[in-house]
This record gives structure tokens, sequence and C-alpha cells, in this order.
């Protein structure tokens, strides 16, 4: 059904289109890219939409969900029943109710959401997961999809686009709204300080705060099932509010206090609860190790790309004193970090050895 050799064509570079045309090249998936807001380095420029059309198997639509049936609208005259239709958007319901009306059972389409974007992309965070939502108009083009996304190194997670719109409701647009809500009210702005607790959040409040505005929109907006999860959150944070208010101004310290978690400890609890922490911090280790590698790795390609020989002993003592002088900054024994260091440096060799 799709034509052997791969062509991506992106229709719209601006964050995603670019951090998807990164991941195509690293892949070796020949793209081409338009965008008549952006400058678009050769050779990935296309002229125009039908020639960008002309020479694609898999079209990506990422541009914003409010403009993507007029955009597919343009599109279709020039759409040949063996290409693919992929649109990225945040939303699903919305988005495939435009491609099944303006495409039809004419030319393949398929709903997907990438959930990376360009920071996650950059941070080398892994797994990189993606949405398809199967199509009963075209079933050959979720797996194609699939296909197509496991080439990229992505998991794949199957919804319907209303199963993914619920989710990302009680998900994406909810975490977007309590961000933006807080932003709005002014928290975190100038603070001395910071609980962990508020850093979390305070991510998501940078992203809310450097986001394309059309984004938070989209997940709100465009999301049938956002605005009911924001009335039951709104309802939810109103009792608690209303629960907080009654308590007693000096509850006696025996009085078992409404808003606490029950403990289902009964031997030490503070050392139990010490060691679920002790496990989350290493497997977080684990994962920024895995992250580390991926960048290192990337290295060694571009350093090889370059011509430049791959064990880079200088680089080395520069980045062992600067984790000393890092350790010793946070009161911890400079030696002991540096053969912390010293063994990443040897497995990450390794790991470039293995061919990564
Ligand atoms: O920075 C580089 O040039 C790398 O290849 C990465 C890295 C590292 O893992 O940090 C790996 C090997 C080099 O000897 C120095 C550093």
């Amino acid at each position: 059904m799709y034509i052997v050799g791969m062509m991506v064509g992106i229709v719209g570079y601006g964050r995603f289109g670019r951090a998807l045309g990164g991941l195509l090249e690293e892949a070796g998936v020949p793209y081409r890219a338009l965008d008549p807001a952006v400058d678009i380095p050769e050779p990935h420029r296309s002229p125009s939409l039908p020639a960008l059309i002309a020479d694609a198997t898999h079209l990506v639509v990422a541009v914003p969900v409010a403009h993507m049936r007029a955009l597919l609208q343009r599109m279709s005259p020039h759409l040949r029943p063996e290409q693919l239709v992929l649109d990225v958007g945040s939303v699903k319901v919305k988005p495939v109710h435009a491609m099944a009306e303006v495409l039809g059972a004419r030319v393949p389409w398929v709903g997907t959401h990438p959930l990376f974007g360009p920071l996650s992309l950059a941070m080398a965070e892994r797994p990189l997961r993606v949405v398809v939502c199967p199509n009963p108009l075209h079933p050959a083009a979720a797996p194609e999809a699939v296909r197509f996304f496991a080439r990229l190194g992505c998991e794949i997670i199957e919804q319907s686009p209303e199963g993914h719109d619920r989710v990302m409701a009680h998900t994406h647009a909810l975490t977007f709204f309590v961000a933006k809500g807080m932003v709005d009210a002014g928290s975190g702005l100038d603070v001395p300080f910071a609980p962990a607790s508020f850093q979390a959040l305070s991510r998501t409040i940078q992203l809310v705060r450097s986001d394309a505005g059309h984004l938070f929109s989209a997940i709100q907006h465009d999301n049938p099932f956002a605005r009911e999860a924001r009335g039951h959150l709104l309802e939810a944070l109103g009792n608690v509010h209303r629960e907080l208010d009654a308590l007693p101004a000096e509850a006696p310290p025996s009085d078992a206090p409404p808003l606490t978690l029950p403990t289902l400890d009964s031997g030490l609890p503070e050392l139990r609860e010490t060691r679920e922490l002790i496990d989350q911090i290493d497997q977080e280790l684990v994962e920024l190790l895995a992250r580390r590698a991926e960048l290192s790795r990337r290295a060694l390609r571009t350093k090889a790309e370059a011509g430049q020989p791959v064990p880079d002993p200088a680089r080395e003592d520069a980045m062992i004193a600067s984790r000393r002088a890092w350790a010793s900054e946070r009161g911890l024994e400079p030696d002991g970090v540096e053969a912390i260091f010293r063994a990443i440096l040897r497995f990450s060799r390794r790991d470039q050895h293995r061919g990564g």
C-alpha cells in the first residue's frame, strides 16, 4: 500500500515540526518541510504544498489544531491513496473529525499524539511515547503509523480519540490549568527559596510560560472533555477549601485530623519512608544515567563526523575538576564524587565503544 522508500513531508515547521525533523535526521529518514513563517534550511525546504505532497510517502500535519481543517482542505486535491496523512495534535477528537470529513475514505489518515516535544528531546528523555488512534476507515493506517514512529525509536500506545482526550483532560489539561492559575496568582515569583514539593510544579509553570499560546488553548478548548474535568477539579478544590475552613483553629493533637492520610505502618514508618525515597532517587539516578549515555553517544557521533578522536582526556580532566568543585559546594567528599564520575566515564567510553 505504501511507497517503499520513505519520504516524509512535514507541514508546519514550528517547535514540534523542527523537533520531528531532528528525530528523522537521526534515524536517517529523508524529509522535506514547508512553513511560510519559518526559514527552513536546505536541503529540507520545500517550495510549495503541491511539491511537498508530490514527493512524500508520509505527510505529517504539524500545525495548530485550529488551522488543521483549512490546511487539510488545501492539501486534499493533491493527495493520493498510497500516501498516509498523520496529524500530531495534542487533542484527537477534533483533528480526527476533520480528517474524516475532509479526507474520508479516499486518502489514508491517522490521528497521533507524540507525548514529547523539543524540550524532552533536548534533555534526551526516554522513552519517547506516541499515542496512535486506530482508524476503522483505513485499517492499515494505524499499523503504518506504528512502524513510522517505531523507526524513530518511539513506544506506541493505541487509544481511541475519545479515550485519548478523556485521559488528557484529566492530566495534561488539568496540569496546565493549575499551573496557569498559579502563574496568574503570582506563585513562585521572586521567592527566596522553594520546597521540593513546588519544584515539579514550577517546571510546569515554566512550560506554561514558554509554550506557544495555541497549545494552552488547544488542550483546554479543543478537548471536548476538558471543561468538565476543570469543573470537577474546581468543585474538589472548593470542598477541600471548605473542609480546611471548618477545622477548629487549634485542634488538640489527639484529634484525628480529617485531612491527613491514614498510615498503614506498624514497625518503623520513618525508615520505610526513607527507604522508599532512596529507591525513588536511585531509580531517578538510573534514568539520568540512561539519558547521559544517550548524550554521550550523540557526542561520539558528532566527533566521528568531524573526524575527531573519541576519548578526550582534556575534556575528562576538566569534567572531573568541575564535579569535584560541585561536590565541595554541596558538602560532599570530592574524592568520593570523583570516583563516581570516573566510573561513569569508564561506563560511557565502554558504551560508546560498543557502538551505542
Ligand atoms: O564530551 C565528549 O566528547 C564525549 O564523548 C562524552 C564523554 C562523556 O561521557 O562525558 C565521553 C568520552 C570522552 O572521553 C569525554 C566525555
